[in-house]
């Protein structure tokens, strides 16, 4: 942030020309407004309706639509000095389009292709009004931006941190994986811009005392339709529930949503909404050029190695749908060494090593295996040239914003994406989005296949690499079955056997699934079938996917975007759990924890301690008041309805547990009880020496090595 003037009369001046210049803006978001009558600057008066309002209209724009420098706008000196200096000083199409809408406290709707700019579209917006109402840190939290991926909140606290670099603000960082939660506890009460995963901010709102959300004047979801989306809607909801009702709401995404329900959620005001693209020829960055190869499944990694080989100085993103597979194709493609260093990213790995990764990516010619963590957002310095796409995205958005990743702003990018012949009915769906892809064959000739030496590398590495690959085999099959579209997605058209030994493994692993669709004919271990594990705890938080990153609901899981919502499993729709039997048994152990809801809040006492719900009940509940404590019964009752329903459905898992724990103590005091027996009669034998210590009879006992006067 900016150092003060030293001298105080520029001080006092500098103040001054402020408070004018705040005048200035103010009046002209005064005449900005919808009732201001016959100025012509004015918009035309809003229609009073539903909570989407003027959602299909054609946009309208204020007189600065026609503006194209970010000096022309009615923003403060601070915020263009920082765009200057960060040289940013002509705007993009959604950036002209959206903020003098978003400048007047408009609600917004934002879509613009992949890297167009979106982020400055509502960072400028965000400091504009925080600086307009002079905001101060000790006013606490003014405006929220919620990104649904940690990496994506970090890439936009950057940008922040480059708009914000002149004013006083204070603004945070607040995403999961972080050990300083206490820390940021302590600090957050203190900061005015949060940027934050939706699972952090949640666990803030509900842990830390006094955290006030109630001055919010703006709200920002980035990727907005992602996080609408099931897999966020809980938290979401409970996130909303604690705002105020009277605030700016802006959203923005490459592929934004329009459902009524959605909006009515957030409970918009007449948003505008501003599709600055949708006239366009195509749905994907200009300069993409992007191509589709037909590869069938057992040759997919051959392909993908071939590949490598054949861009050995390029940037490569690299798509597979489930974390198994990234590590093992990262795992098995490095010690085969192509020449070319190899990443991945994952949302299993450490926070550190995530951030290394995504920063290292755009240093040098690399490989970056992902899952689709790194699908949204992710601007990697305008540096990826290929975005490969090995596993087909499970809908037409996926894919726009895994190729997004290259061709930014204004430079060029390749994509490729291979598709197996049983999900050629992708391309007549990407073709219907306007998104140009050239379908081209293989070129089999140029093809170099890698499974014997994957086979050898199994055999080599049996205990890490042989487990890996039958789990990448796994999920990926799971990842298959799980995908909504089943006129592109069937699991029972793919080539198991081949598959299995295109990975290297000596037999394809045997898979029984509910619907009895995946059973391979050769006989391997046995992958038992579980329900579903719908959702993970982090400090007792039901937390989505990715906030967790993706695929925390369960070990195996896949580690893709949709599939691992806490409630996107369509009922009926029975999905195979392939978990050992032994691992199951951890897992359903797990399932014997009460959940705390998500969205409830710890209450604290006043030296910041937390209270329990029914210390807090009985504490403001007086004997004398008979309704309230008819309703703490209440509480009660469904309290203990819950813990028993709960422990009724854990009934047969906990007697099996029961049963092990009893044998087992009977064991142990069986065993106790022979020993005492054993020490008794050596006791007898020993009564008649007259030595205080005497030699051991037992030699061979370590401690004492049978030397006279030690105790054994
Ligand atoms: N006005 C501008 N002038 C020059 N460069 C810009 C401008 N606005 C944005 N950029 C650059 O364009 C790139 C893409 O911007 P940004 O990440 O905001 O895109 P996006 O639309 O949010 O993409 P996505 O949909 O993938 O999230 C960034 O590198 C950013 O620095």
């Amino acid at each position: 942030m900016r150092k003060p003037p030293k001298s105080k009369k520029a001080r006092k001046q500098k103040r001054e020309s402020e408070v004018e210049e705040i005048k200035v803006l103010n009046s002209w978001i005064e005449s900005q407004k919808p009732d201001c009558g016959s100025n012509p600057m004015s918009l035309p008066p809003l229609p009073t309706k539903s909570p989407i309002g003027r959602l299909d209209s054609t946009p309208t724009f204020s007189r600065y639509a026609g503006t194209t420098s970010f000096h022309q706008l009615p923003i403060s000196k601070r915020t263009k000095d920082a765009l200057r200096r960060a040289n940013f000083t002509h705007m993009t199409d959604i950036q002209r389009a959206s903020l003098p809408h978003a400048l007047c406290g408009r609600d917004i709707l934002g879509a613009a292709k992949t890297g167009s700019g979106k982020t400055l579209a509502f960072v400028i917006p965000v400091v504009e009004k925080l600086h307009r109402e002079r905001w101060n840190p000790e006013d606490g939290v003014g405006s929220i931006i919620i990104s649904p991926t940690r990496e994506l909140a970090a890439q936009t606290f950057d940008v922040l941190k480059w708009v914000g670099k002149y004013h006083n603000f204070s603004a945070g960082l607040l995403i999961g994986g972080r050990k300083d939660v206490q820390v940021e506890k302590e600090r957050v009460n203190g900061l005015n811009i949060l940027v934050c995963t939706p699972g952090r901010l949640l666990q803030h709102m509900d842990e830390t005392p006094n955290f006030d959300c109630s001055q919010l004047q703006v709200l920002v979801l980035d990727e907005a339709d992602r996080i609408l989306d099931v897999g966020f809607k809980k938290t979401l909801n409970a996130i909303i529930s604690q705002l105020p009702k009277r605030r700016q709401t802006l959203l923005f995404s490459a592929t934004q949503t329009k459902s009524v329900q959605d909006l009515a959620r957030l409970s918009l005001k007449d948003p505008e909404y501003l599709s600055v693209h949708e006239k366009s020829t195509r749905a994907t960055p200009n300069h993409l050029q992007q191509t589709a190869v037909i590869v069938p499944l057992d040759q997919k990694i051959d392909m993908l190695w071939s590949f490598i080989k054949a861009h050995l100085n390029s940037r490569i993103l690299v798509f597979l749908s489930t974390r198994k597979q990234v590590k093992f194709v990262f795992e098995a493609f490095k010690k085969l060494r192509p020449g070319i260093p190899l990443k991945c990213l994952h949302g299993k790995m450490k926070q550190e090593g995530r951030m290394g990764t995504y920063s290292q990516f755009h240093e040098k010619p690399s490989v970056l295996f992902s899952t689709d963590v790194a699908s949204r957002g992710l601007d990697f310095n305008k540096a990826v040239d290929w975005v490969v796409q090995v596993d087909c995205p499970e809908d037409v958005a996926s894919y726009i914003h895994r190729v997004g990743r290259t061709a930014r702003y204004h430079s060029e990018g390749r994509s490729v994406l291979f598709l197996m012949p049983s999900e050629q009915k992708m391309l007549e769906k990407l073709d219907a989005a306007r998104i140009p892809i050239q379908c081209i064959k293989a070129n089999n000739k140029r093809l170099q296949p890698v499974s014997s030496l994957l086979s050898s590398l199994l055999v080599k590495y049996p205990d890490t690499l042989l487990g890996l690959a039958k789990r990448a085999f796994i999920t990926y099959l799971k990842s298959i079955q799980n995908h909504k579209d089943k006129e592109i997605f069937d699991v029972s058209k793919l080539p198991l056997n081949e598959f299995s030994a295109s990975m290297g493994l000596p037999m394809t692993p045997r898979i029984r699934s509910s619907n009895q669709k995946m059973k391979s004919k050769t006989a391997g271990e046995l992958y038992p079938i579980g329900e579903p594990e719908s959702s993970d705890m982090e400090n007792g938080l039901e937390i989505p996917k990715e906030e967790l990153d993706i695929g925390d609901l369960n070990d195996e899981e896949v580690d893709n975007d949709v599939l691992l919502t806490n409630e996107g499993t369509e009922e009926g729709t029975k999905i195979g759990d392939y978990v050992p039997a032994t691992r199951l048994m951890e897992k359903r152990k797990l399932k014997l924890t009460i959940k705390k809801p998500v969205g409830t809040r710890t209450v604290f006492d006043d030296s910041c301690n937390p209270i329990s719900p029914f210390a807090k009940m009985a504490g403001t509940i007086h004997a004398s008041d008979p309704i309230l404590l008819d309703e703490l019964k209440d509480k009660k009752q469904k309290y203990y309805d819950k813990v028993r329903e709960e422990l009724k459905r854990s009934e047969p898992e906990d007697k099996i547990l029961d049963h092990q724990r009893c044998n087992e103590k009977r064991r142990k005091e069986k065993m106790k009880r022979s020993r005492v027996n054993e020490g008794e009669e050596e006791q007898d034998d020993l009564s008649d020496s007259k030595d205080e210590y005497r030699p051991c009879k037992r030699v061979k006992n370590e401690k004492c090595k049978g030397k006279e006067g030690v105790r054994c």
